[in-house]
């Protein structure tokens, strides 16, 4: 056909044999794909800074485009700190609980897209911190996260053995308030989050994710928040922003609601309640209470 005006899609006419044109399409130029309708030449189809995955892998091949540059994975190390733990399943003595942050944080490494490359658990006591740290450079790690021994008891392992590389401050945040951040000798990044359990969670939230993302190349560093009414009502410390692990209801499509994922409130040892949450409520530091009805910030894990 060398003048076409328009196709006729295959079930409006018999296609065997003799073609008879059951029903004409009425517009000229009806179901031609016309040359550059998806994307022009020249295009930009993938900004720079996004993470690849099987659509835009895809639209890269599509576009005919064979090999994309892109950034190495960041190697992190999850060292977790405290005499008191014991690899999960032990039999635990008085004082001893379950090592349980190096498997949160070894996960949340994976989900931002890092790579883990030793996972440990060290003494209060000794130079455990130190030789993790030149273990995890001999592992190549770019990164190490340390959970635990960062405040202001008798035991704090980090605090008191990485003060040359590291900084340690109080931030007006709940929980997570005990942090330190520092760079070693070989420019490995040291992160020194609270070992609670949901402190550790929300600290690599704010504090390390980004971070991850950054050296990925990632332009868009943040989860999604949205704006949702509380279900119910809770409290929030005054002068500290509050990042409370929340359920999201979505049952009613046009009205998303939030409420605690825990019954106890905000307290950064429910380990257990953190595996019901799908969220995090950030209510600011000047609010003390937040009541049912009221608009929350609510960043996205899922
Ligand atoms: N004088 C002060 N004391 C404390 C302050 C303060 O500002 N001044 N802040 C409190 C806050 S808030 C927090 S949070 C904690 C954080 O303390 P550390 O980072 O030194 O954490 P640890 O004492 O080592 O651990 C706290 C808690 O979490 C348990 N834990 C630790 N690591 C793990 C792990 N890998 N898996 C499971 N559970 C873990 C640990 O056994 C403790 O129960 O400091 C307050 N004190
Ligand atoms: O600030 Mo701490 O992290 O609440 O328990």
């Amino acid at each position: 056909m060398r003048s076409c005006p328009s196709k006729t899609p295959q079930g409006l006419a018999d296609s065997l044999g003799t073609i008879r044109v059951l029903r004409a399409p009425t517009a000229a130029g009806a179901h031609i794909r016309r040359r550059g309708e998806d994307a022009l030449a020249g295009a930009e189809l993938l900004p720079a800074g996004v993470p690849l995955g099987a659509l835009q892998l895809a639209a890269a091949a599509a576009a005919g485009v064979a090999e994309v540059t892109v950034t190495r994975a960041p190697r992190v190390a999850v060292v977790s700190t405290g005499s008191e733990l014991m690899p999960p399943g032990s039999a635990l003595r008085r004082g001893q609980i379950p090592e349980s942050n190096s498997e949160l944080l070894a996960g949340l490494v994976a989900e931002a897209g890092g790579e883990l490359v030793l996972r440990a658990t060290v003494a209060d006591d000794g130079d455990g911190p130190p030789r993790a740290v030149a273990d995890a450079h001999a592992a190549g790690a770019d990164v190490v996260v340390f959970t635990g021994g960062v405040s202001a008891g008798a035991y704090e392992p980090v605090k008191n053995t990485l003060g040359a590389w590291m900084e340690f401050a109080r931030v007006a945040m709940q929980p997570g308030k005990p942090q330190g951040f520092g760079v070693s000798e070989h420019g490995i990044l040291l992160f020194g989050l609270p070992g609670n359990p949901v402190s550790a969670a929300v600290s690599f939230e704010v504090f390390v994710r980004p971070a991850l993302l950054a050296l990925q190349g990632r332009t868009e560093l943040d989860r999604p928040v949205i704006l949702i009414p509380a279900s119910v009502p809770w409290s929030s410390p005054t002068g500290r922003r509050q990042y409370l692990p929340v359920v999201v209801d979505r049952s009613d499509p046009a009205r998303w609601t939030a409420r605690p994922a825990t019954h106890g409130g905000s307290a950064s040892h429910f380990a257990g309640g953190l595996a019901r949450a799908e969220a995090f409520a950030i209510v600011p530091a000047e609010v003390d209470r937040v009541d049912a009805g009221d608009l929350v910030a609510v960043m996205l894990m899922a």
